[in-house]
């Protein structure tokens, strides 16, 4: 379905890119993995590899392929029995993904993570690591939840909101969501044949979700609601967001070079102003370091990270991942941000060259104390507030 007015497509300028797949694309319809699918999947990744572009896959299709494997052919209600099924079937996801990829020589790694992996700040920081260093050495990770090990109370329940929190996660760009329908239309298109469909919208927009009401296939899980919903989601850290049929011939690839095809939901805010703005907003201050005024400089100016030999003291009881506000030798603060290191490490290293971290401590987690990517500078000090 492509967009009238044929202003081009979000994906065309973005450098990352989220693409979360569901389970009766993957499965097709429950049948088994669809290794057609994954092999198009695979080859058009690797072409935006060749490109320069950095993609994380968010695949569904776990349970129901357990399902097929396991011979069940309906979905069980307990929740060991899906626990079960996710175990079974994950292993068929990720043999069929690594070999589909290996044909074009890309490397892949699989990634499952829970509710908490994503609120806790320190597994927030982990988590985001882990990605950024998999995508900067070329391998595409492979995201699914935890569904082995996740009870009702910790889980995400669904992969349209995982795909927006690891778009938040690695900041990126755009989240392309494919599904069996073409996009979101007025009302569900399989009990209203003559719904309208929507080409284009603003992340967030209330009258979008009262489109998407309606429960999803007999496959999936989240139908059109929490596609709508992880738009908005993603928008808070500045993603636009893609829902488009996973039917539709070399999809990504035409996405990619600009064709306006499936609904775009757009974010509002730039990248970096919705994630000062989150910063500012979500996060209590746990402490504070006294920086040198050359670090003062390199923060404040030079838009460096800051590393722990420009710092002087340390104040407060913080833990690997708390924000802390960075203040000069006269107290006034000049930035805050998301520490690396604890309080008692802090105390450890400071006026210290970042060389002598892992001798001192006898781990090395990061060379920066407060990354500047974690940080937000005093001339934004209006958002500090
Ligand atoms: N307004 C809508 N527009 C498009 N599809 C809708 C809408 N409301 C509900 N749906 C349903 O959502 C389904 C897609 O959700 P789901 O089955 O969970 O897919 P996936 O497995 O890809 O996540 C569609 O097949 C459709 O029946
Ligand atoms: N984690 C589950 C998928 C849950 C899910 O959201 O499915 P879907 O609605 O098809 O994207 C699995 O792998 O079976």
């Amino acid at each position: 379905m492509t967009r009238p007015d044929l202003s081009p497509s979000v994906a065309q300028d973005a450098q990352r890119l989220v693409l979360k797949v569901g389970s009766s694309l993957v499965t097709n319809e429950g049948k088994g993995i669809d290794l057609e699918a994954v092999a198009q999947w695979a080859e058009q990744i690797a072409g935006l590899h060749a490109s320069g572009r950095q993609l994380v896959l968010v695949s569904s299709g776990a349970i129901a392929e357990g399902m097929a494997r396991l011979g069940w052919p309906r979905r069980p209600k307990l929740m060991s029995e899906l626990q079960a099924a996710a175990a079974v079937g994950q292993m068929g996801l990720i043999q069929a993904y690594e070999a589909a990829f290996a044909r074009h020589g890309v490397r892949t790694a699989q990634i499952l993570l829970t509710h908490e992996d994503l609120a806790d700040r320190r597994r927030y920081l982990n988590a985001r690591s882990t990605l950024n260093t998999l995508l900067a050495l070329g391998v595409v990770p492979i995201v699914n939840e935890n569904d082995t090990v996740v009870t009702d109370e910790i889980r995400v329940g669904d992969n349209d909101t995982l795909g927006a929190l690891v778009t938040n996660l690695i900041e990126a760009d755009v989240l392309v969501i494919l599904t069996d329908q073409s996009g979101l239309y007025s009302a569900d298109p399989r009990k209203h044949p003559d719904a309208r469909f929507i080409h284009q919208g603003q992340a967030g927009d209330p009258a979008l979700e009262a489109m998407a009401g309606g429960s999803g296939s007999a496959i999936g899980t989240g139908g059109m609601l929490t596609k709508v919903l992880a738009a908005r989601r993603a928008a808070n850290s500045g993603g636009h967001t893609i829902i488009a049929s996973g039917r539709e011939s070399a999809v990504l690839r035409r996405l990619a070079s600009g064709e306006p095809i499936g609904t775009e939901l757009r974010a509002v805010l730039p990248v970096r102003s919705a994630r000062q703005r989150w910063m500012a907003n979500h996060l209590r201050l746990r402490g504070r370091v006294t920086l040198d005024a050359g670090a003062v400089r390199a923060l404040t100016q030079s838009h460096r990270s800051l590393l722990p030999i420009g710092v002087i003291a340390v104040e407060g009881d913080f833990e690997r991942g708390d924000v802390v506000a960075c203040v000069d030798e006269h107290g006034v603060e000049c930035g805050r941000g998301l520490i690396n290191y604890s309080s008692a490490d802090t105390a450890r290293i400071l006026r210290q060259p970042s060389a002598r971290i892992a001798e001192i401590l006898g781990h090395l987690a990061d060379p920066e104390l407060i990354h500047r990517d974690n940080m937000i500078v005093a001339r934004m000090r209006r958002d500090i507030g």
